[in-house]
């Protein structure tokens, strides 16, 4: 019997990792192993998703959809190798990634008996498209809306707005189902179980090169009012930064940074490590790695 896999897609920051967490809380004693791909050099993500799932496997730098897909036809085989089969493989797509190329992995003929495509959902922020509705037109977010079965919207309770320019397109797409990632009724039937059509395969895709990963690491803590300040004057010109950092005010506690668009937080994180390590993501038009390094300078000067 081929094992399922679900992909789960989005734009950077729309709350991919939030949403797969959630649906391992729900996922009612299948087993359910998870490939995640960070676009950085650190992957963030694998440690955030690693109590909730049976075994999770981290990708990073790189995009599945183009320089990693022998990457993940790898891991895919290394996962289905394990002593006792996953019932459900779930991958986190890179926020970067365009569906197309990781579907058409899929298919490869070494895994063809093994796996079958089961689904593909797209996380979309819906506050973020309320204050910035231009992310409507935008190609990429764009192919990931259109190569999902499911549209999962997060953030649907942050901002007043209706979110009615949204909702009018996901209709115009032809999405009708959508739900909220927050909502209660997380269609985890649907989403680990359904059939679905072939991708088309030969289309164009939209590659990872638009948008540059920036690797901050830093050995111990670092002074918070400086941090800080970095990341407020960074903020601007960055699309999604996070990273577990700890601070010489709080010894012995760490923190998770998670910055989307214009919102930052930072929130103590389970574990304790002792040094920093950050990725900062944006358009390679508007940032590079000398200035990002040049804003971050700063914080690690004594
Ligand atoms: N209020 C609210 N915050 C959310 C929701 N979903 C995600 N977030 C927050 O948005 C931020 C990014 O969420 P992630 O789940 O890491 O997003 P992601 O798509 O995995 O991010 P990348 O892998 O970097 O592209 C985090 O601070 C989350 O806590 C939601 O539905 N509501």
């Amino acid at each position: 019997m081929s094992v399922p896999v679900l992909v789960v897609t989005g734009f950077l920051g729309a709350g991919k990792t939030t949403f797969i967490n959630q649906l391992l809380q729900r996922s009612e004693g299948r087993r359910i192993s998870a490939i995640v791909n960070d676009f950085g050099a650190i992957n963030i993500d694998a440690e955030l998703i690693a109590d909730a799932a049976d075994s999770v496997v981290g990708l990073k730098n790189g995009c599945i959809c183009c320089s990693l897909q022998g990457d993940l036809l790898r891991t895919l085989k290394l996962v289905l190798s394990q002593a006792v089969k996953p019932d459900h493989i779930v991958i986190e797509a890179s926020g970067v990634a365009d569906p197309r190329g990781i579907t058409e992995t899929l298919m490869d003929p070494i895994l063809w008996h093994d796996i079958r495509l089961d689904a593909v959902v797209a996380v979309v922020d819906a506050d973020e498209v309320a204050f910035n509705p231009a992310r409507l037109r935008d190609e990429l977010w764009r192919a990931q809306v259109e190569a999902a079965d499911f549209i999962a919207l997060s953030k649907t309770r942050l901002s007043e707005s209706s979110g009615e320019a949204l909702r009018a397109e996901l209709v115009w797409l032809n999405k009708t189902l959508v739900f909220e990632t927050d909502g209660e009724a997380m269609p985890i039937e649907a989403l680990l179980v359904s059939d679905r059509p072939q991708a088309q395969p030969g289309q164009a895709k939209l590659g990872a090169s638009r948008f540059t990963s920036i690797e901050w690491l830093s050995e111990g803590p670092v002074c918070l009012d400086r941090f800080q300040a970095a990341i407020d004057r960074l903020a601007p010109k960055l699309i999604r930064a996070k990273g577990i950092v700890n601070f010489i005010e709080r010894p012995g506690q760490s923190f998770l940074l998670q910055l989307v668009g214009r919102r930052a937080t930072l929130r103590p994180f389970p574990k304790f490590e002792p040094d920093c390590r950050l990725v900062l993501i944006g358009e390679a038009s508007v940032i590079d790695s000398e200035t990002a390094h040049a804003g971050l300078a700063e914080i690690s000067t004594s």
